[in-house]
Protein backbone atom coordinates (compact mmCIF):
# COMPACT_ATOMS: atom_id res chain seq x y z
CA UNK A 1 0.00 0.00 0.00
CA UNK A 2 2.78 2.88 1.24
CA UNK A 3 6.46 1.76 1.47
CA UNK A 4 8.80 4.32 3.24
CA UNK A 5 12.28 3.82 2.25
CA UNK A 6 15.33 5.18 4.12
CA UNK A 7 13.32 8.17 4.15
CA UNK A 8 14.65 11.83 5.97
CA UNK A 9 13.08 14.61 6.28
CA UNK A 10 15.19 18.18 7.87
CA UNK A 11 13.94 21.12 8.76
CA UNK A 12 16.95 23.60 8.62
CA UNK A 13 19.10 21.89 11.31
CA UNK A 14 16.72 19.97 12.76
CA UNK A 15 16.49 16.12 11.88
CA UNK A 16 12.70 15.14 12.23
CA UNK A 17 12.49 12.19 10.21
CA UNK A 18 15.98 10.44 9.96
CA UNK A 19 15.71 7.70 7.57
CA UNK A 20 12.87 5.48 8.28
CA UNK A 21 11.71 2.32 6.95
CA UNK A 22 7.86 1.48 6.76
CA UNK A 23 5.35 -0.49 4.89
CA UNK A 24 2.00 -0.30 5.85
CA UNK A 25 -0.01 -2.90 3.96
CA UNK A 26 -3.45 -3.05 2.85
CA UNK A 27 -6.17 -3.16 5.55
CA UNK A 28 -4.01 -2.08 8.64
CA UNK A 29 -4.78 0.06 11.65
CA UNK A 30 -1.18 1.34 12.08
CA UNK A 31 -1.17 3.76 14.77
CA UNK A 32 2.21 6.26 14.78
CA UNK A 33 2.77 6.91 18.76
CA UNK A 34 5.91 8.90 20.63
CA UNK A 35 7.31 11.53 22.38
CA UNK A 36 6.66 15.35 21.15
CA UNK A 37 8.68 15.91 18.07
CA UNK A 38 9.39 12.84 17.40
CA UNK A 39 8.57 13.11 13.97
CA UNK A 40 5.34 11.43 14.15
CA UNK A 41 3.48 13.87 12.26
CA UNK A 42 5.85 14.43 9.89
CA UNK A 43 5.96 11.02 8.47
CA UNK A 44 1.79 11.07 8.31
CA UNK A 45 2.47 14.42 6.52
CA UNK A 46 5.07 12.89 3.59
CA UNK A 47 2.15 10.47 2.97
CA UNK A 48 -0.27 12.69 1.32
CA UNK A 49 2.87 15.38 0.32
CA UNK A 50 1.81 18.39 2.97
CA UNK A 51 5.30 17.69 3.30
CA UNK A 52 7.99 16.36 0.54
CA UNK A 53 11.25 14.07 1.63
CA UNK A 54 14.59 15.31 1.37
CA UNK A 55 16.22 12.00 1.06
CA UNK A 56 15.22 8.37 0.53
CA UNK A 57 11.40 7.62 -1.47
CA UNK A 58 7.89 6.63 -0.73
CA UNK A 59 6.24 4.33 -2.74
CA UNK A 60 1.94 4.66 -2.83
CA UNK A 61 0.04 1.44 -4.53
CA UNK A 62 3.22 0.57 -6.43
CA UNK A 63 4.10 4.61 -7.69
CA UNK A 64 6.94 6.90 -6.17
CA UNK A 65 5.15 9.71 -4.73
CA UNK A 66 7.17 12.18 -6.22
CA UNK A 67 5.83 11.71 -9.38
CA UNK A 68 1.63 12.24 -8.10
CA UNK A 69 0.37 14.94 -8.24
CA UNK A 70 -0.47 16.44 -4.79
CA UNK A 71 -4.00 17.50 -5.37
CA UNK A 72 -5.03 14.14 -7.40
CA UNK A 73 -3.20 12.00 -4.53
CA UNK A 74 -4.91 13.80 -1.72
CA UNK A 75 -8.24 13.02 -3.86
CA UNK A 76 -7.61 9.24 -3.00
CA UNK A 77 -6.59 9.48 0.27
CA UNK A 78 -8.92 10.74 3.33
CA UNK A 79 -7.06 13.10 5.86
CA UNK A 80 -8.68 14.29 9.40
CA UNK A 81 -7.00 16.38 11.91
CA UNK A 82 -7.80 17.74 15.43
CA UNK A 83 -8.73 21.01 14.69
CA UNK A 84 -10.99 19.50 12.23
CA UNK A 85 -11.14 22.17 9.92
CA UNK A 86 -14.80 22.39 8.78
CA UNK A 87 -15.87 24.85 6.25
CA UNK A 88 -17.54 27.22 8.42
CA UNK A 89 -20.18 28.92 5.99
CA UNK A 90 -20.92 24.83 4.56
CA UNK A 91 -23.72 22.54 6.22
CA UNK A 92 -22.64 19.47 7.52
CA UNK A 93 -24.12 17.96 4.04
CA UNK A 94 -21.86 19.74 2.08
CA UNK A 95 -19.18 19.71 3.93
CA UNK A 96 -18.68 15.92 3.92
CA UNK A 97 -19.49 15.81 0.23
CA UNK A 98 -16.61 17.70 -0.53
CA UNK A 99 -13.77 15.15 -1.76
CA UNK A 100 -16.95 13.01 -4.10
CA UNK A 101 -18.34 16.24 -5.70
CA UNK A 102 -14.60 17.43 -6.39
CA UNK A 103 -14.16 13.64 -8.24
CA UNK A 104 -17.18 14.10 -10.28
CA UNK A 105 -19.74 12.13 -9.15
CA UNK A 106 -23.15 12.53 -9.75
CA UNK A 107 -25.41 14.59 -7.34
CA UNK A 108 -27.01 10.98 -6.16
CA UNK A 109 -24.48 9.25 -5.24
CA UNK A 110 -23.28 12.12 -2.96
CA UNK A 111 -26.26 12.36 -1.65
CA UNK A 112 -26.56 8.75 -0.69
CA UNK A 113 -23.04 8.16 0.62
CA UNK A 114 -23.24 11.40 3.20
CA UNK A 115 -26.35 9.89 4.46
CA UNK A 116 -24.90 6.75 4.74
CA UNK A 117 -21.79 8.21 6.63
CA UNK A 118 -23.93 10.61 8.92
CA UNK A 119 -25.60 7.14 10.03
CA UNK A 120 -22.59 5.31 10.17
CA UNK A 121 -21.07 7.91 12.74
CA UNK A 122 -24.87 8.24 14.61
CA UNK A 123 -25.73 11.67 13.32
CA UNK A 124 -29.16 11.19 12.43
CA UNK A 125 -29.33 12.39 8.84
CA UNK A 126 -32.42 14.52 9.49
CA UNK A 127 -31.07 16.44 12.57
CA UNK A 128 -27.87 17.08 11.33
CA UNK A 129 -27.36 17.56 7.60
CA UNK A 130 -28.61 20.90 7.26
CA UNK A 131 -26.67 22.70 10.07
CA UNK A 132 -23.66 24.49 10.04
CA UNK A 133 -20.49 23.50 11.95
CA UNK A 134 -20.93 26.20 15.19
CA UNK A 135 -24.44 24.49 15.56
CA UNK A 136 -22.33 21.05 16.38
CA UNK A 137 -20.32 20.11 19.79
CA UNK A 138 -16.68 19.54 19.71
CA UNK A 139 -17.61 15.54 19.68
CA UNK A 140 -20.00 16.23 16.57
CA UNK A 141 -17.94 17.71 14.57
CA UNK A 142 -14.98 15.64 14.89
CA UNK A 143 -17.53 12.92 13.89
CA UNK A 144 -18.30 15.11 10.43
CA UNK A 145 -14.38 15.64 10.42
CA UNK A 146 -14.12 11.47 9.97
CA UNK A 147 -17.11 11.21 8.04
CA UNK A 148 -15.66 13.97 5.19
CA UNK A 149 -12.09 11.96 5.69
CA UNK A 150 -14.25 8.89 4.11
CA UNK A 151 -16.52 10.80 1.88
CA UNK A 152 -14.40 9.65 -1.70
CA UNK A 153 -14.16 5.81 -0.21
CA UNK A 154 -10.43 6.61 0.37
CA UNK A 155 -7.42 4.48 -0.70
CA UNK A 156 -5.89 4.95 2.83
CA UNK A 157 -7.31 7.28 5.55
CA UNK A 158 -4.87 9.48 7.51
CA UNK A 159 -5.35 10.71 10.84
CA UNK A 160 -3.52 12.91 13.04
CA UNK A 161 -5.10 13.58 16.86
CA UNK A 162 -8.20 13.37 15.21
CA UNK A 163 -9.93 13.24 18.69
CA UNK A 164 -7.11 15.07 20.69
CA UNK A 165 -9.29 17.91 22.08
CA UNK A 166 -12.56 15.86 23.36
CA UNK A 167 -13.51 14.82 26.63
CA UNK A 168 -12.31 11.11 27.86
CA UNK A 169 -15.75 9.82 27.38
CA UNK A 170 -16.44 11.02 23.71
CA UNK A 171 -13.11 10.25 22.78
CA UNK A 172 -13.59 6.67 23.98
CA UNK A 173 -17.11 6.90 21.97
CA UNK A 174 -15.51 7.82 19.19
CA UNK A 175 -12.50 5.06 19.13
CA UNK A 176 -15.46 2.82 19.15
CA UNK A 177 -16.80 4.10 15.82
CA UNK A 178 -13.45 4.12 14.24
CA UNK A 179 -12.59 0.85 15.23
CA UNK A 180 -15.86 -0.16 14.37
CA UNK A 181 -15.78 1.69 10.68
CA UNK A 182 -12.15 0.30 10.31
CA UNK A 183 -13.83 -3.79 11.25
CA UNK A 184 -16.62 -3.03 8.50
CA UNK A 185 -14.69 -1.41 5.56
CA UNK A 186 -11.72 -2.87 6.02
CA UNK A 187 -10.17 0.72 4.91
CA UNK A 188 -6.26 1.07 5.37
CA UNK A 189 -5.92 3.26 8.42
CA UNK A 190 -2.37 5.40 9.85
CA UNK A 191 -3.05 7.21 13.10
CA UNK A 192 -0.95 10.04 14.72
CA UNK A 193 -1.61 10.13 18.52
CA UNK A 194 -0.12 10.78 21.87
CA UNK A 195 -2.42 7.99 23.90
CA UNK A 196 -1.15 4.86 24.45
CA UNK A 197 -4.60 3.41 25.04
CA UNK A 198 -5.79 4.65 22.66
CA UNK A 199 -3.01 3.22 20.25
CA UNK A 200 -3.12 -0.74 22.19
CA UNK A 201 -7.32 0.15 21.70
CA UNK A 202 -7.56 0.70 18.06
CA UNK A 203 -3.85 -0.50 16.47
CA UNK A 204 -3.20 -3.37 14.59
CA UNK A 205 0.25 -2.70 14.25
CA UNK A 206 1.76 0.27 16.39
CA UNK A 207 5.15 2.18 15.31
CA UNK A 208 6.65 3.87 18.00
CA UNK A 209 9.22 6.81 17.07
CA UNK A 210 12.17 8.97 19.21
CA UNK A 211 14.35 11.01 17.36
CA UNK A 212 13.39 11.04 14.01
CA UNK A 213 14.12 6.69 14.36
CA UNK A 214 11.43 3.84 15.02
CA UNK A 215 12.59 2.47 18.09
CA UNK A 216 9.76 -0.55 17.72
CA UNK A 217 7.22 -1.28 15.00
CA UNK A 218 4.85 -4.52 16.00
CA UNK A 219 1.49 -5.84 17.20
CA UNK A 220 0.35 -4.13 20.30
CA UNK A 221 0.68 -7.27 22.54
CA UNK A 222 4.00 -7.95 21.02
CA UNK A 223 5.16 -4.41 22.32
CA UNK A 224 3.78 -5.44 25.94
CA UNK A 225 5.01 -8.61 25.71
CA UNK A 226 8.75 -7.89 24.32
CA UNK A 227 9.71 -4.23 24.56
CA UNK A 228 12.99 -3.21 22.96
CA UNK A 229 14.28 -1.37 25.38
CA UNK A 230 13.78 1.19 28.57
CA UNK A 231 12.37 3.24 26.40
CA UNK A 232 9.68 1.29 24.86
CA UNK A 233 8.88 -0.16 28.30
CA UNK A 234 8.52 3.37 29.77
CA UNK A 235 7.30 4.79 27.28
CA UNK A 236 4.44 2.27 27.45
CA UNK A 237 4.08 2.48 31.15
CA UNK A 238 6.57 -0.07 32.72
CA UNK A 239 4.43 -0.70 36.42
CA UNK A 240 0.95 -1.06 33.68
CA UNK A 241 2.66 -3.13 31.32
CA UNK A 242 0.27 -6.12 32.91
CA UNK A 243 -3.46 -4.38 33.50
CA UNK A 244 -2.37 -3.31 29.60
CA UNK A 245 -2.39 -7.04 28.63
CA UNK A 246 -5.10 -7.46 29.76
CA UNK A 247 -6.81 -5.37 28.19
CA UNK A 248 -6.14 -6.68 25.05
CA UNK A 249 -8.23 -9.93 26.03
CA UNK A 250 -11.95 -10.24 26.25
CA UNK A 251 -13.57 -12.51 28.71
CA UNK A 252 -14.97 -14.29 25.74
CA UNK A 253 -12.18 -15.70 25.16
CA UNK A 254 -11.49 -16.89 28.66
CA UNK A 255 -14.85 -18.14 29.96
CA UNK A 256 -15.79 -21.41 30.90
CA UNK A 257 -18.68 -22.38 28.67
CA UNK A 258 -19.07 -25.78 30.08
CA UNK A 259 -19.20 -24.01 33.79
CA UNK A 260 -22.63 -22.83 35.27
CA UNK A 261 -23.41 -20.39 38.06
CA UNK A 262 -25.75 -22.03 40.74
CA UNK A 263 -27.54 -18.57 41.22
CA UNK A 264 -27.66 -15.35 41.97
CA UNK A 265 -25.06 -16.06 45.14
CA UNK A 266 -22.15 -17.14 42.59
CA UNK A 267 -22.09 -13.16 42.01
CA UNK A 268 -23.19 -10.84 39.35
CA UNK A 269 -22.66 -11.54 36.19
CA UNK A 270 -19.85 -9.75 33.84
CA UNK A 271 -20.42 -9.39 29.97
CA UNK A 272 -18.05 -11.74 27.54
CA UNK A 273 -17.75 -8.01 26.07
CA UNK A 274 -15.80 -7.00 28.47
CA UNK A 275 -11.96 -6.80 28.47
CA UNK A 276 -9.85 -9.13 31.16
CA UNK A 277 -8.68 -5.75 32.56
CA UNK A 278 -12.40 -5.08 33.62
CA UNK A 279 -13.12 -8.65 34.64
CA UNK A 280 -10.11 -7.81 36.91
CA UNK A 281 -11.73 -4.49 38.51
CA UNK A 282 -14.92 -6.80 38.52
CA UNK A 283 -13.12 -9.64 40.60
CA UNK A 284 -12.21 -6.88 43.19
CA UNK A 285 -15.41 -5.16 43.27
CA UNK A 286 -16.72 -8.09 44.37
CA UNK A 287 -14.23 -9.76 46.08
CA UNK A 288 -14.94 -13.06 44.67
CA UNK A 289 -12.79 -15.79 42.17
CA UNK A 290 -15.39 -15.93 40.39
CA UNK A 291 -17.88 -14.80 38.11
CA UNK A 292 -20.62 -16.03 36.08
CA UNK A 293 -20.67 -14.79 32.59
CA UNK A 294 -23.20 -13.34 30.23
CA UNK A 295 -23.52 -12.86 26.45
CA UNK A 296 -24.69 -9.80 24.90
CA UNK A 297 -28.43 -11.18 24.79
CA UNK A 298 -27.98 -11.83 29.03
CA UNK A 299 -27.81 -15.69 28.20
CA UNK A 300 -25.38 -17.84 30.57
CA UNK A 301 -22.05 -17.49 28.44
CA UNK A 302 -20.41 -20.11 31.13
CA UNK A 303 -17.85 -18.68 34.36
CA UNK A 304 -14.46 -16.48 34.52
CA UNK A 305 -11.87 -17.62 36.99
CA UNK A 306 -9.48 -15.18 38.76
CA UNK A 307 -6.86 -17.67 37.69
CA UNK A 308 -8.03 -17.51 34.10
CA UNK A 309 -6.59 -13.59 33.66
CA UNK A 310 -2.56 -14.99 34.33
CA UNK A 311 -3.01 -16.99 31.48
CA UNK A 312 -0.21 -15.94 29.01
CA UNK A 313 -2.37 -15.44 26.22
CA UNK A 314 -4.06 -12.31 25.13
N1 LIG B 1 7.48 23.18 9.49
C1 LIG B 1 8.46 22.97 10.35
N2 LIG B 1 9.49 23.83 10.44
C2 LIG B 1 10.51 23.60 11.31
N3 LIG B 1 10.61 22.53 12.11
C3 LIG B 1 9.62 21.64 12.08
C4 LIG B 1 8.49 21.80 11.20
N4 LIG B 1 7.65 20.74 11.37
C5 LIG B 1 8.22 19.98 12.31
N5 LIG B 1 9.39 20.50 12.73
C6 LIG B 1 10.30 19.90 13.74
O1 LIG B 1 10.51 18.55 13.39
C7 LIG B 1 10.52 17.71 14.55
C8 LIG B 1 9.45 16.64 14.39
O2 LIG B 1 8.17 17.27 14.40
P1 LIG B 1 6.80 16.46 14.27
O3 LIG B 1 5.70 17.46 14.21
O4 LIG B 1 6.92 15.47 13.19
O5 LIG B 1 6.79 15.69 15.66
P2 LIG B 1 5.62 14.90 16.37
O6 LIG B 1 6.21 13.63 16.84
O7 LIG B 1 4.44 14.83 15.50
O8 LIG B 1 5.34 15.88 17.61
P3 LIG B 1 3.99 16.23 18.38
O9 LIG B 1 3.61 14.97 19.09
O10 LIG B 1 4.43 17.31 19.34
O11 LIG B 1 2.99 16.70 17.38
C9 LIG B 1 10.31 18.64 15.73
O12 LIG B 1 11.57 18.94 16.29
C10 LIG B 1 9.68 19.87 15.10
O13 LIG B 1 10.00 21.02 15.85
Amino acid sequence: MIEFQQVSKHFGDTTAVDGIDLHIGKGEFVVLIGPSGSGKSTTLRMMNRLIDCDAGRIVFQGQDLQTLPPQALRLRMGYAIQSVGLFPHWTVEKNIGTVPRLLGWPAERVHARVQALLTLLQLEPSQFAKRFPDELSGGQQQRVGVARALAGEPEILLMDEPFGALDPVTRIVLQRELKRIHQLSGTTVVMVTHDIDEALFLASRIVLFQDGHIVQDGAPLELLARPANDFVSDFLGRAELGLKRLALGSVRDRARRSERARDSSDGQPISADLTLREALSAFIVQGRTTLPVVDAQGADAGVVHFADLLDARA
